[in-house]
Order: C-alpha cells, then sequence, then structure tokens
C-alpha cells in the first residue's frame, strides 16, 4: 500500500468537507445536527438510540455532500439549461429530500416518547 497516496487521498477528502462546509445547506444541516446532538444529551438517550441519531447525522452529511457534487458536475457538463440537466439536479435534491423527511420521522419515535 502506498502511505504518502493514501495520506494525500485522506487530504483531498478533508478538502472536500471543507469546501461542504461553505455551503448554506451544509450549514443549516450543521446547525440541525447541532440542536439534535444537544436535545439528545438532555434528552437522555439510550445507547442504541445514540447509534442511530448518530448515523443518521452522518448519513445526512454524506448525502448532503453528493448532491452538492452532482449540481457542481451538472454545471460543469450542462451550463446552459437543459432537461436532462433539471432532471439530475432535482433527482439528487429530491434524494435529500427523502432521507431528511424519514430522518425526521425516525428522530420524532425516538424523541417524542421520552419527552412525553
Ligand atoms: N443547467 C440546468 N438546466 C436545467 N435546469 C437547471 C439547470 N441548473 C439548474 N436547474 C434547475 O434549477 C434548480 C436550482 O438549481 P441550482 O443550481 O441553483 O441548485 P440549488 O439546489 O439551488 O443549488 P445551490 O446549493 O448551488 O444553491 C435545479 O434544481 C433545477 O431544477
Amino acid at each position: 500500500m502506498n502511505v504518502r497516496k493514501f495520506v494525500r487521498s485522506f487530504g483531498y477528502a478533508f478538502k472536500g468537507i471543507i469546501t461542504a462546509c461553505a455551503e448554506q445547506n451544509f450549514k443549516s444541516h450543521l446547525l440541525s445536527a447541532g440542536i439534535v446532538l444537544i436535545a439528545g444529551y438532555f434528552t437522555g438517550l439510550s445507547r442504541i438510540e445514540w447509534y442511530i441519531v448518530l448515523l443518521l447525522i452522518a448519513l445526512m452529511f454524506a448525502l448532503e455532500m453528493i448532491n452538492t457534487a452532482i449540481e457542481r458536475v451538472v454545471d460543469l457538463a450542462s451550463p446552459t439549461i437543459h432537461p436532462l440537466a433539471k432532471q439530475a439536479k432535482d433527482l439528487a435534491a429530491g434524494a435529500v429530500l427523502v432521507f431528511a423527511i424519514f430522518s425526521a420521522i425516525i428522530g420524532l419515535l425516538i424523541f417524542i416518547p421520552k419527552w412525553f
């Protein structure tokens, strides 16, 4: 295994995370995740509930980054208006929305019984 290449790839991935942090949508997800983590701390989640919450947060971040990557590639490949470019962007955004809705439902199923 080429360690130098591995470290360089890790650096590129880290730069990707930094790039994502500058995105408005990603900042909103960071804020939401912070609120959920604080709520989880004060609610007193079980170990398995923490695993689920952390997994959902990580997947949400990862999906948002893939969505941003798709947007970038579409902008590069199709700077002018094209129905396929629209479909690609709308599908990617739709994937984020589907995951966000189901994450919110799972979150409510975890938190609400503990609050009431
Ligand atoms: N090249 C294109 N051809 C056709 N429709 C497009 C194109 N680019 C964007 N659109 C449409 O406009 C919408 C918004 O595009 P935009 O690039 O602003 O994405 P966004 O979700 O607002 O991303 P950002 O996070 O960069 O603001 C897309 O979801 C798509 O419906």
